[in-house]
């Protein structure tokens, strides 16, 4: 067995320019057997595999591989190693499982029965309304969103936008220079806690209400935690698996959190998977977006000198971090704003896909943010790629406009064939 970086040339895969971790079988230069593939085309990397029971003929070619993605590894011991994407599909995969096994267990019953201690519900009551308060001020447009939502499901996103934006302030917010990696482990053992139905505060107390509720699983919620850790140690990221990785724990894992919540659709025929799916997509489009939006910002009001930004396709379009820091928009970093500008509309395309399949009332909330996010994107192209010193902002005229066609496209009733993969 060995492990091999591959430029596959294969009739049989829908995209000819998979290249891979291989756990493989070799015959000399020819590789006659794969058991796993990655794809260029990262979004579509696990759909990419040859079909059963045919030997796949592979020419080992070089190691560079040009394009969106640059997972390029360069020794056997970064070849050997499981990529980010698919240890974040493991978390999908996991997800996905919970809300079948709910399914199948009581398909009429995607929410648990109250448990409500005497004299608790009042507090209880109190502590939902106080995270719509944080939310209305923080989120305004995605409130209003909330509100067509059913009042159950609504307070239950609203708990997990709170618990969401307070462990975001950690390290973003006025204290955040005095966090250090315990208060992250406090934090953390608060969410343990909660998760057993021992919340600190109020606020904790409607989020441990919400899990108890819906199959809302620790893990994510764990793993945005960790993303936070991430930016306190870490100010580059080397490649897209690294930056991939990242963008999954700080804003993936919202997705993962808020589908349990906001339901799939009774009649949607697509598999769970592919709707964790979308909502992974969606996170990382997001979070992509946010830091295309933010890279003058990032650098200089030095939230702490971090560039997010993949170094080694930044070093492909010959640019460095000095270039960043001197901030000019030359014409080769035009060319690489393109380039990632492209990566991030491709998650959003992945995630579109899935709207649709959510439960009605939740669409909309979904795909106005979709829409307004992704319009922020098309603002840094109308600003000629100035992310250094102009930030791509979304004016209110345009918001606005985009909120009907949301609310249009939320009406659209899942697909009889699905329109994801079935898994
Ligand atoms: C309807 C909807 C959008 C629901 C999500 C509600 C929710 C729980 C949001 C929490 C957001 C939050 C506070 C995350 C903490 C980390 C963070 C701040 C991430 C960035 C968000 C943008 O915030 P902002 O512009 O304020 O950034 P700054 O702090 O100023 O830098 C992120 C970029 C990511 C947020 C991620 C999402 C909203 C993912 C949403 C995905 C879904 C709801 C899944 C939808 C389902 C399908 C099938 C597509
Ligand atoms: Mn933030």
């Amino acid at each position: 067995m060995s492990v091999a970086l591959l430029w596959v040339v294969s009739p049989n895969l829908q995209l000819s320019n998979c290249f891979g971790f291989v756990d493989s079988v070799r015959d000399g230069n020819r590789l006659i057997y794969s058991s796993r593939l990655v794809c260029r085309d990262r979004s579509s990397m696990f759909n990419c595999r040859p079909k059963k029971g045919r030997k796949q003929k592979w020419n080992a070619r070089s190691i560079k591989v040009p394009g969106i993605s640059s997972m390029v590894a360069s020794t056997v011991d970064e070849l050997a190693a499981v990529s980010s994407e698919e240890k974040v599909y493991n978390v999908v995969l996991k997800q996905a499982a919970l809300v079948k096994e709910q399914l199948m267990s009581s398909p009429d019953l995607d929410v648990n029965p109250d448990i409500v201690l005497p004299g608790s519900l009042g507090l209880l009551n109190e502590a939902y309304d106080r995270c719509g308060e944080v939310c209305a001020e923080y989120a305004k447009t995605f409130y209003l969103g909330t509100l067509l939502m059913t009042p159950e499901r609504r307070r239950a996103i609203w708990a997990i936008y709170v618990w969401c934006r307070r462990t975001d302030e950690l390290v973003d917010g006025p204290n955040a220079s005095h966090i250090t990696p315990t208060a992250l482990d406090r934090w953390e053992s608060r969410l343990e806690d909660l998760f057993r139905g021992r919340p600190f505060d109020m606020l904790d107390a409607a989020l441990s209400d919400t899990v108890a509720k819906y199959r809302v699983d620790i893990q994510p919620f764990r793993d945005m935690i960790e993303g936070m850790r991430m930016d306190l140690r870490k100010s580059r990221y080397k490649n897209f698996d690294e930056l991939y990785l990242y963008c999954y724990n700080v804003a993936g894992t919202v997705g993962l959190m808020s589908v349990p919540v906001m339901g799939i659709a009774p009649e949607s025929e697509a598999s769970p998977v592919s709707v964790f799916d979308a909502a992974l997509a969606l996170g990382i489009a997001n979070q992509l977006t946010n830091i295309l939006r933010d890279v003058g910002e990032e650098m200089s009001c030095a939230r702490r000198g971090r560039v997010y930004l993949p170094q080694d396709e930044l070093a492909q379009a010959g640019l460095s971090d000095d270039d960043i820091f001197a901030g000019k928009v030359t014409d080769k970093w035009r060319r690489f704003m393109k380039s990632q500008i492209k990566r991030a509309r491709m998650f959003f395309d992945k995630a579109e896909k899935g709207v649709t399949e959510l439960n009605a009332a939740s669409r909309w909330p979904v795909y106005a943010s979709l829409l307004l996010y992704r319009q922020i994107l098309d603002e840094i192209e109308a600003n000629d790629y100035n992310n250094f010193t102009k930030r791509a902002y979304v004016n209110k005229v345009k918001k606005m406009a985009a909120l009907p066609t949301a609310y249009a496209r939320s009406l659209i009733r899942p697909s009889k064939i699905p329109p994801l993969t079935k898994v």
